[in-house]
């Protein structure tokens, strides 16, 4: 049992192996309107339990309470993006030109190279492992965390982390693309991926006979058959969505600018 808002709100992770441009990139993206989290800053303003491994020069966080403060957080935004729509006389199609405007994008961008466990949603950024041991040498990290880092880059470990927790991961190589091209990369795919997942949903409800919600000013009335649940605030329905869309393999998609077929993501 999956919890959904309509229209869909969507949490999505930007992660990658330190040093792939995940604090940069999420920077521009803020800066252009989009909601980002950093979740390393997020942890140290909630006083999250962090305990040091000393050898790895690495922390260890309390999973458990970060998924906790995460969902409160989100929850937060989701509230201030219903209350927004609720101002508005939307038809789908209006509400989908409406959403381009990063400012009004339903959808938290969750930035940390553990992002992929809270979302189901990702997007890797990939450096070829000498452009990301540059990277880090120039940090000054120590040769071990170097080589521990530059390793996992070169055996996809992020990426197949992806593939266990998430059920879309986007892959993009920036070995060879500026910071800003990066940025424009992970805009394409965040926007291509929330019309995808509103008119999955749209026509999930339409299948199963569910109303409609309606997205004008009169509020969303829950489809019939879904719980409704109100949590700080926020009206949210319990459906059983995610089983039924539930794709049995994760969808892997790697970004090559300008040739991606957006279109074919709809079912
Ligand atoms: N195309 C690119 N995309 C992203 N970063 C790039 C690119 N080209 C160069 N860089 C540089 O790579 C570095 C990436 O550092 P950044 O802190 O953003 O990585 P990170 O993935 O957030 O690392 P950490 O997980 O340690 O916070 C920056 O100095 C950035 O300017």
């Amino acid at each position: 049992m999956c919890i959904h808002s309509f229209p869909p709100f969507l949490t999505v992770a930007l992660t990658g192996t330190p040093g792939t441009g995940k604090t940069q990139v999420s920077k521009l993206l803020e800066k252009d309107g989009y909601s980002v989290l950093h979740l390393t800053e997020f942890i140290a303003e909630c006083n999250i339990s962090v305990e040091r491994d000393v050898e790895r020069d690495c922390n260890i966080v309390d999973m458990d309470a970060l998924e906790e403060a995460v969902l409160s957080f989100q929850n937060k935004i989701r509230g201030g993006f219903e209350r927004k729509i609720k101002e508005h006389n939307f038809s789908d199609e209006a509400f989908l030109q409406f959403t381009r405007d990063p400012k009004n994008l339903p959808m938290l961008i969750i930035e940390s190279h553990m992002a992929h466990c809270l979302c189901d949603l990702a997007v890797v950024l990939r450096s070829h492992p000498t452009v990301l041991k540059e990277r880090l040498d120039a940090r000054g990290y120590s040769e071990r965390k170097v080589h521990e880092n530059v390793m996992s880059e070169a055996i996809d470990v992020v990426l197949c982390d992806c593939y266990d927790y998430c059920r879309r991961v986007y892959e993009i190589d920036n070995s060879s693309l500026k910071l800003s091209e990066t940025a424009d990369c992970v805009k394409e795919i965040v926007h291509a991926l929330y019309e995808d997942e509103f008119l999955k949903f749209r026509s999930y409800l339409s299948k199963n006979g569910e109303n409609i919600p309606d997205l004008t000013g009169g509020g969303t009335e829950p489809p019939s058959g879904l719980t409704v649940v109100e949590e700080e605030g926020v009206v949210i329905y319990e459906s059983d969505y995610d089983d039924a869309m539930d794709e049995t393999h994760p969808v892997l998609i790697k970004y090559v600018p300008g040739k991606n077929d957006w279109s074919n993501l709809v079912d």
